[in-house]
């Protein structure tokens, strides 16, 4: 708690030893030589300059020059392939399935409703609760997890939560009515919940500090894959005249089915077996996941630490409560749940849920490759996540979070001017017909595409030659079938052999283009920060006691706000047009740049057991007030240390 430790200096102490005990050969310019392991003090200076450093030769008598940036490079390829067996690899690989199931779950059901709504005959609103019944029990089996995973430990949760998700499967892939699909649908949001905020924990309770944010962020590169994959599972299904629903929310079985099996062989969390009292067993464990490095070290931090949390919090109530009256954890909360709450506030779902639209703006008017080129959006989500995971420890956790959003909020605008243009050349309606099937239909009311497509009553039927649209009208949709129109021209098919077409939820537009590198830049930006950046955080920012609730409470913001805005786009699109929605979640981007900016200290390389003292310091000022600085300072004085507050004051306090 009292440790003022500087940014990797667990990393570079252990590199340090190690380089000390056996004095290691490092190539350098394809000459051998024999490098003086320099203290851990000297490594940290010499990574800091940037001239060049002349490097002590121990047996060789010709002097080596390298720069400290070689040197550290060297230093921490060593480490690494000293200290990481590949068993770290295979338990990430495993839980990061949890991951994988998210995804698919979250992202088969729009291809699957398609078929749904036509061999059930679902009603708009079974549809609507056939996808949200998932996303809201997953957020109320997030907050269920928190408890759990205190309880039963991080390996029994993502075990039952495995269990729970081919349970789900199993119910989904034999549902014989829409009722028992409604039933299988919030199976699979109870196990959704759990995973999505065990998974994180466990995996970086178990990685060693200079690899930790980059497996953690495997676990939303497993999330990304997941989508694509059921992108092309829903592409492939599609052409099934019967049934290919049930494969399509069927298939997850398969990975669920992987992990509870792989699991069974996987260890408990060290820290959780320490906390537990299970001592001799957290020291095998460490053992088995840290190879041949010494364990001794990390394991009497995690005690003492876990030793003084019992001390120090042992005043009774909840765990939430202790966390909001306690300052530390509860800015350790409010950056957790304000991250997972702005990376849904920043429209991801709406973009990969409406993606399909967006490409059917840019001329795509085939329903089928629409589905198919809607993989491309999810493919390019998955490969810039790659990018998060290769940059997250080079750049930092902060670095990549505040340059992500930027990019996220100024594409969003780019899809808003894009649909701003889109909606300023919107197509006129020329013909107003009417039919008695429809007699109050709002539809012939509009004068141009634009208002027509933003009612979702209504779709743009028009006749295109190659230069100019001539013959459109705005009619009423066939509520069973939203390809078709009520009646008229188009109610046949989405596209007659006359150059007829039906638009629905779209206009025809010379301006897709812009939508479409907006698109393509927001996934480029979102992907590789803000879409894993608030898992791994929350997975890191919390000390022991509170980690589960405050990763269950993070992830309940995540589930909650996700099935807000998705739920809400349509309705927000047609008040503010598409393009005002745009605009309004670049805003939000943008004040969640401003909270990120003030809130998120820089997490990479320190011990979990360090990271609560960055929440200490009166520089991250969110949930502050004046009487907790009282408060801090006598909880510093508890501890009889000589915490310095920050960095940069350099003020001991007593
Ligand atoms: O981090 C993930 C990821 O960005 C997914 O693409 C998105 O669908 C999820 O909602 C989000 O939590």
């Amino acid at each position: 708690m009292s440790r003022k430790t500087s940014d990797n200096d667990y990393t570079l102490r252990s590199m340090s030893n190690l380089m000390g005990e056996r004095r290691k050969k490092v190539s350098d310019d394809g000459e051998r030589s024999l490098i003086k392991a320099p203290s851990n003090a000297s490594l940290s200076s010499q990574a800091s300059a940037s001239a060049p450093t002349t490097a002590p030769t121990g047996a060789s008598s010709s002097s080596t020059t390298a720069t400290a940036g070689e040197l550290e490079r060297a230093a921490r390829k060593q480490f690494q392939q000293d200290v990481t067996p590949a068993f770290v690899y295979v338990l990430a690989a495993f839980s990061a399935l949890g991951g994988f199931l998210f995804g698919y779950d979250t992202g088969v059901v729009s291809g699957a409703m398609l078929l749904l709504k036509r061999e059930m005959n679902l009603s708009a609103l079974w549809q609507e609760v056939l996808v949200s019944s998932t996303v809201g029990a997953a957020a109320l089996s997030a907050l269920a997890g928190g408890f759990l995973n205190g309880l039963l430990g991080r390996r029994v949760c993502i075990l039952l939560a495995s269990f729970i998700f081919s349970a789900g499967g199993v119910v989904l892939s034999t549902a014989p009515n829409k009722e028992v699909l409604l039933v299988g649908r919030i199976i699979v949001g109870l196990g959704l919940g759990i995973a999505s905020m065990t998974v994180p924990v466990y995996i970086a309770e178990s990685s060693p500090p200079h690899l930790r944010g980059q497996l953690v962020t495997v676990n939303t590169l497993f999330i990304t894959g997941g989508q694509f994959i059921a992108s092309l599972v829903d592409g492939a299904f599609s052409y099934l005249r019967r049934d290919g629903w049930r494969y399509m929310l069927g298939m997850s079985v398969v990975p669920a089915v992987l992990q509870f099996v792989g699991f069974l062989f996987l260890p408990e969390s060290p820290r959780w077996l320490i906390q537990r009292g299970r001592t001799q067993k957290a020291r095998r464990v460490l053992s088995q996941i840290r190879g041949n490095q010494n364990i001794d070290e990390e394991y009497d931090s995690i005690k003492s630490s876990i030793e003084e949390e019992e001390r120090d919090c042992a005043g009774g109530g909840p765990v939430i409560w202790r966390m909001l009256t306690y300052p530390p954890t509860r800015r350790a909360l409010i950056v957790g749940c304000g991250l997972q709450m702005f990376q849904q506030l920043s429209g991801i779902n709406t973009v990969m849920y409406y993606s399909a639209t967006i490409l059917q703006m840019s001329g795509v008017r085939d329903d089928k490759l629409a589905i198919w080129l809607a993989s491309v959006t999810a493919f390019t989500n998955f490969l810039f996540t790659l990018v998060g995971v290769w940059l997250v420890e080079r750049v930092g956790r902060r670095r990549l979070t505040l340059g992500s959003i930027v990019g996220t909020a100024l594409s969003l605008s780019l899809l808003g001017i894009g649909f701003l243009l889109s909606a300023e050349n919107t197509p006129a309606v020329t013909l107003h017909p009417t039919h008695p099937a429809t007699p109050n239909s709002t539809c012939t009311r509009y004068g141009s595409c634009e208002p027509c497509m933003l009612d979702p009553a209504c779709g743009f039927c028009y006749r295109e030659n190659s230069t100019s649209l001539f013959s459109s009208s705005c009619v009423p949709v066939n509520q069973a079938i939203t390809g078709e129109a009520a009646w008229g021209r188009c109610s046949n098919t989405t596209q007659m052999s006359d150059g007829t077409y039906w638009a629905y939820n779209y206009c025809p537009t010379s301006y897709s283009w812009v939508v479409l590198l907006g698109l393509m830049l927001y996934l480029a930006c979102f992907a590789p920060g803000m879409g894993p950046m608030p898992w791994t955080v929350n997975s890191e920012i919390y000390p022991l006691w509170a980690r589960s609730t405050g990763n269950a409470y993070s992830a309940g913001v995540n589930w909650t706000f996700n099935v807000l805005v998705s739920l809400t786009f349509l309705h927000v699109a047609q008040s503010l047009t598409y393009y005002g929605a745009f605009f309004l979640y670049s805003g939000l981007a943008l004040l969640g740049f401003l909270f990120v900016f003030s809130c998120l200290p820089e997490t990479k390389g320190r011990r979990l057991e360090e990271v609560e003292s960055l929440f200490e310091s009166r520089l991250c000022t969110c949930g502050a007030s004046d009487s907790d600085e009282g408060r801090q300072i006598e909880y510093i004085r508890v501890k009889g240390s000589n915490y310095h507050l920050s960095d940069n004051d350099a003020s001991d306090v007593e």
